[in-house]
């Protein structure tokens, strides 16, 4: 088809970044030197692995909105919902920005739905990401409780479940299981991932404690099903292990995909994370009809979660 007719009727390519935080994969896009602007359906197309491009996430570079900070971070799920926290993709995020010259920053601020973190690029793609301080009161994760507690009781599936409920920006139930390998993810993940005492819905770990200084964890993550790591369910895992009084403050958690270093000093100090962004490849596209990267989203519109 000649280049002029392929160009009718069709939206500008949109270029994209793929890249993966430990096996967490992402389509990054870089909303600040192209418009663009995606509908949750198109976002679901996209994050299929047979009929699209294939990801956990959708990750979005735009234009601060705040005084003092570098860039805006939005973050979608597979599913197209749009939500508060993603710790490896801001891992990925820092190593993007600067791969594409949008900074020469080593200190990167950025502005997500629930505040600002800071990510920190080091050697060998290593990225160190501040990622605020957890939030354990109940209206703020959000979860139902009568009072803050540090170990809940869950009805579930005809069953009674302990877990721990904190946010990282985004919402995490915690349990301790004796062996993640055989932990009932597949099962009990989708039920709590939308059980009603999480109204926002949840990302749900699976936490086996080796020693005091090391983990394993798998995670359910909300709006994506279970992903080979989990950069704020790392993060949620270790500080509910803490305040359980099974970890200490520097853990070395194993996931699926690899391992994450994490550290949080207790109550009111924030969680540093450290490990690796990689990208895979670079890729354009023609959206097919109906998507036009033409747009600029509306800001803290949510998009709309599927029914
Ligand atoms: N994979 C991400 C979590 C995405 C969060 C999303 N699943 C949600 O909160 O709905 C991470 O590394 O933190």
């Amino acid at each position: 088809m000649s280049q002029h007719r392929r160009g009718q009727g069709q939206g500008a390519a949109l270029r994209f970044t793929k890249m993966h935080g430990l096996g967490n994969d992402f389509m990054v896009v870089d909303a600040i030197s192209q418009p663009f602007r995606l509908r949750p359906e198109m976002i679901r197309k996209l994050s299929d692995r047979n009929f699209g491009i294939g990801f956990d996430q959708l990750l979005v570079v735009e234009p601060p909105g705040l005084p003092d900070v570098d860039f805006r971070y939005r973050i979608f799920n597979a599913d197209g919902s749009e939500v508060e926290q993603c710790g490896n993709g801001a891992r990925c995020f820092a190593s993007f920005v600067r791969d594409q010259r949008l900074t020469n920053k080593k200190v990167i601020r950025v502005q997500t739905a629930k505040g600002v973190i800071e990510l920190r690029l080091g050697k060998q793609g290593m990225v160190t990401v501040n990622m605020g301080v957890p939030e354990m009161n109940p209206p703020a994760i959000p979860f139902a409780a009568d009072q803050q507690k540090t170990v809940y009781t869950v009805e579930v599936d005809g069953q009674t479940v302990e877990l721990s409920a904190v946010s990282m920006g985004n919402p995490h139930g915690v349990l301790v299981v004796d062996n993640v390998d055989t932990a009932p993810v597949e099962t009990l993940g989708p039920l709590l991932e939308s059980h009603p005492r999480f109204p926002a819905k949840a990302n749900i770990g699976f936490l086996q404690v080796i020693d005091r200084k090391r983990a394993r964890l798998r995670v359910y993550e909300r709006g994506a099903g279970e992903t080979l790591a989990c950069g704020s369910g790392a993060c949620a895992a270790v500080v509910a292990g803490c305040l359980r009084g099974l970890l200490d403050s520097r853990v070395e958690v194993e996931l699926r995909g690899g391992r994450l270093v994490i550290e949080w000093q207790g109550e009111g100090a924030p969680v540093m994370m450290d490990g690796p962004a990689t990208t895979v490849f670079e890729g354009q596209m023609r959206l097919p009809g109906g998507d036009k990267p033409g747009r600029r989203p509306k800001h803290g519109k949510p998009a709309r979660k599927r029914s």
